[in-house]
């Protein structure tokens, strides 16, 4: 828990800078400070000094275009030769004064008698040794307009680009939900101002702010619990981010007393005899991600398949404590599709609703309930109500079917471009944890919200989600009776299945291909290092 990354609500932050304005805490001023310190160690580092680096800062209408205008002037003192140009007639006047003071060009962009044109501003862009973005900030609504618009087209078209610096968010993206509704000049470096905004961490717009560094305010914001949800209102509370150094506070490391059972039987559902493949990686990445015992359900062909690649499984039903449902199962297969609705059964769902469907948590869950990884074929068996202990795992095609079913027209590219969006509506229309796979990976349950990235392009491959699902059960299984009683612990395992997901990839191959196979044989050792924390 400790070392997560924290993005903050738009209204949390503004909530938390409101006292120390009012106290005339100089919180631009400090902003600005840090910018231009960060911005001066660029230059030294990319040009051997900041005297003499030519510096163009785009600055917007409000507090976010007064802390670039700010930081022009901290850089111009230094000796850089600054630049801004201003989109728009108005300008944040503190800024305008301290740019005015320190001697800083402000050109206008644009048409009029002084502006400098677009094309004109464009050049004068591309051509800096760094270029500071401070159009917009967390006061963004939709797209960018207008000039600045027209501009950031321009550079986007460019060829090459100077070195990026964003001020708070790269300008224009969705603060609160990670959307890109327009234009957006992707970030070298983007310098959060007091907390992180949840679009800093979302997809896609998180793809355009790649390197995040927090520029610290002092701001109080209260912490928001993982199972903090904000309302449609007041948009998200907060996004978590999961980073290696929580991994061995998270996983379940097996205590001397403990034995097989103790540890967690994972129940996997999986395969047919056109998909057996499926059944071998499921199992195996819950057999390598340290089961207690396996379980395996399915037809003969699969089953010979999976004993042969892991002979520690254990063939046919019997107890468990988390089950796994649905890779390489088609929903037509009349076996398995009974094993899943039986394993849904053990879950609460169908004839005992735990979940009722104002989304208020229901009566207290009995001790013979089991959380369950839905994925993939088992998809399609859901019942209309689940539990924050069921985690649908789709990707953003099944996540377009599994709402269609539900009401909504949507192909996969609206869920690429609306990732939470999305993730959120299936979690409000089912009750359930749902983890979106996709480059980030963003897990929105009834317990809160995650987002992971440490997945390398290279993981998009066959199989990556089976594996993804067995090592998820794995984890579940261990914490089943915990994972019942609080939501907030299904979303967290979710997340950290994620983590370990992307970071095994890495530790199979780093920088190059990897199969889903490679990943199954990556997970012990992946593990192993992650909670003996000697990966770095
Ligand atoms: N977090 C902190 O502690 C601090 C953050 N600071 C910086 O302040 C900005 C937020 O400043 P704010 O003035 O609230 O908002 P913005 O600068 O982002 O922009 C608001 C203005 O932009 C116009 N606007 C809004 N959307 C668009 C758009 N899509 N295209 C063009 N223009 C847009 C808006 O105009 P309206 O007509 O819509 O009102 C506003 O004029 C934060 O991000 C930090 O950088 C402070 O330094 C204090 C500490
Ligand atoms: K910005």
């Amino acid at each position: 828990m400790a070392c997560m990354i924290e993005a903050v609500g738009v209204h949390r932050v503004r909530a938390a800078e409101e006292p120390l304005l009012a106290a005339g805490v100089p919180l631009m001023e400090r902003a600005a400070a840090a910018i231009a310190a960060r911005a001066a160690q660029v230059l030294r580092g990319r040009q051997g000094a900041v005297r003499g680096a030519v510096v163009v800062v785009l600055v917007g209408p409000g507090n976010n275009g007064g802390d670039g205008l700010h930081a022009a002037a901290r850089l111009a003192r230094r000796g850089a030769r600054v630049t801004v140009v201003q989109l728009g007639d108005r300008v944040h006047e503190g800024g305008l004064a301290a740019a005015d003071a320190a001697g800083v060009a402000v050109r206008r962009a644009g048409a009029g008698p002084e502006a400098l044109g677009l094309p004109g501003a464009a050049r004068l862009a591309l051509d800096a040794d760094l270029l500071v973005d401070a159009l917009l900030g967390i006061g963004a609504t939709g797209a960018l307009r207008g000039d600045a618009a027209r501009l950031v087209r321009q550079l986007l078209a460019a060829d090459h680009r100077p070195f990026v610096l964003a001020v708070d968010v790269p300008s224009g993206i969705g603060v609160g939900d990670g959307t890109v509704p327009g234009p957006v000049l992707p970030a070298d470096l983007t310098l959060a101002c007091g907390a992180l905004a949840p679009g800093l961490l979302l997809p896609p717009a998180a793809g355009h702010a790649p390197h995040v560094e927090l520029v610290d305010l002092d701001l109080d914001v209260p912490a928001a619990q993982p199972g903090d949800v904000g309302g449609p209102a007041e948009g998200l509370d907060a996004v978590h981010r999961l980073q290696d150094a929580d991994v061995p506070g998270a996983w379940p490391v097996p205590r001397p007393s403990d034995d097989k059972y103790r540890r967690g039987v994972v129940g996997v559902v999986a395969g047919t005899a056109t998909y057996p493949g499926a059944a071998v990686l499921t199992v195996g990445a819950a057999v390598r991600s340290g089961a207690g015992m396996v379980r395996y359900v399915g037809p003969a062909e699969p089953a010979a398949a999976v004993l042969a690649a892991h002979p520690e499984v254990v063939p046919g039903s019997g107890r468990v404590q988390a089950w796994v449902l649905g890779p390489g199962v088609d929903p037509e297969d009349g076996e398995q599709a009974r094993h899943v609705q039986e394993a849904l059964g053990e879950a609460g769902l169908g004839s005992r609703g735990y979940f009722a469907p104002t989304g208020v948590w229901g009566p207290t869950a009995d001790a013979g309930i089991r959380p369950v990884v839905v994925d993939a074929g088992a998809l399609a068996a859901l019942p209309e109500r689940c539990a924050p202990w069921v985690v649908l795992t789709p990707h953003a095609g099944e996540l377009a079917r599994l709402l269609g079913e539900r009401g909504e027209t949507l192909v996969r590219e609206d869920i690429e471009a609306e990732p939470y969006r999305w993730a959120r509506r299936a979690c409000d229309l089912t009750g359930a944890t749902v983890l979106l796979k996709g480059a980030t990976t963003v897990v929105v349950g009834p317990g809160g919200t995650f987002s992971q990235a440490e997945a390398p392009a290279w993981l998009a491959t066959a199989g990556a989600g089976d594996v993804l699902a067995g090592l998820l059960g794995t984890l579940l299984a261990a914490r089943a009776e915990e994972a019942v009683q609080h939501p907030g612990l299904v979303v967290r395992l979710a997340a950290l299945a994620a983590l370990v997901h992307g970071r095994a990839a890495t530790t199979a191959n780093p920088g190059g291909p990897v199969s889903a196979s490679m990943l199954v044989e990556a997970l012990p050792r992946t593990i192993a290092r992650l909670i003996t924390r000697e990966e770095r």
